[in-house]
């Protein structure tokens, strides 16, 4: 690889992707049409100037957390090792977009953390009890409040490639902003270095953390779209279907509304949440929907 540089996609802003070698970072472009890339990409890089390179090749990916409708992907991140879905009670919170959140963490193989953000808010109680079904599937929740300690989730991090998801305002820039001390100068490096103007909240970037290991953010959603899941990857994503499997009476249920079905009568019995089993009907409608239109 003479000339080249290998290196890691740390901001990812339209077309231009910052990477980061030994040598310092640069502003790359592809070559033709080689795919997307997402922050925390492995990549080979040929410099074309002195802050300014080529990616030349895309290495070998362990993951990749992305969402996608039939139009779109949208890449979050490549090569972490874990995802923290941050929640909070207020705004709103929508139960249905964390199992989309947690589905898609589950089709990729990465393990998923769910914080709880603003403890400090009396109407935390209800949302944490509510989350109490996502403990006992396996899900760690992590209560803390960003705006005053951060020391719960921090313990997490060290040494580990991590990615922040969640909806509009649970306080994912705030928590970046506790955890990560020049978060904002980062911030406007990485602008400068793209040339992306000041405030480019809406776009994914890697920021390393003092006590080492990664911290990626991206932006908020209002949906999270998994038109690359096929009916198997769905079932699979939820572990709560797991110690059923192969008690359904048909060998291919899908657990909707089927007699004999196991799933169906854990949910009559509470054993599988029913809340749980309306985000796997709406994501099975939504697979329907999507066939059908193909058609
Ligand atoms: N009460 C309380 N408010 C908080 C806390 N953390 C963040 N907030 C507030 O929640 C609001 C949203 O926080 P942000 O950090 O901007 O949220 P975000 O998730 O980055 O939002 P997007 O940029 O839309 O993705 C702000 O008004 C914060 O001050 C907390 O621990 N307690
Ligand atoms: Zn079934």
């Amino acid at each position: 690889m003479t000339g080249r540089l290998a290196g890691r996609v740390v901001a990812v802003h339209g077309r231009h992707f910052l990477v980061e070698t030994g040598a310092g970072r640069y502003d790359c472009v592809t070559r033709g049409k080689k795919g997307g890339l997402a922050c925390g990409d492995r990549v080979e890089i040929k410099p074309t100037g002195v802050d300014a390179a080529v990616i030349e090749k895309n290495l070998p990916r362990d993951n990749l957390l992305y969402r996608s409708d039939r139009f779109h992907t949208k890449l979050l991140a490549a090569n972490v090792d874990q995802v923290f879905v941050v929640t909070a009670a207020v705004p709103s919170p929508d139960p249905g977009l964390l199992d989309r959140c947690l589905v898609a963490c589950e089709a990729a193989g990465i393990p998923a953390r769910i914080v709880v953000n603003k403890t400090d808010r009396p109407e935390t109680a209800p949302w944490l009890e509510r989350l109490q079904t996502y403990a006992a599937l396996g899900y760690p929740l992590i209560p803390l409040a960003a705006k005053t300690d951060v020391a719960p989730l921090a313990g997490w991090l060290a040494g580990r490639t991590s990615i922040l998801v969640g909806a509009s305002g649970v306080g994912k820039s705030t928590l970046v902003n506790a955890l990560v001390p020049e978060a904002e100068i980062a911030t406007q490096d990485i602008s400068e270095a793209l040339d992306t103007g000041k405030h480019t909240t809406t776009h994914t970037r890697l920021y390393h953390l003092p006590e080492g290991g990664a911290l990626i953010d991206s932006p908020g959603m209002q949906e999270f779209a998994l038109g690359h899941l096929d009916q198997a990857d769905l079932q699979a994503a939820f572990p709560e279907f797991r110690p059923l499997a192969g008690q359904c009476r048909f060998y291919n249920c899908r657990h909707l509304r089927e007699p004999g079905c196991a799933v169906l009568a854990a949910v009559e019995t509470g054993a599988v949440a029913r809340a749980r089993w309306r985000s796997y009907e709406a994501l099975c409608r939504e697979l329907d929907k999507a066939a059908k239109d193909y058609r």
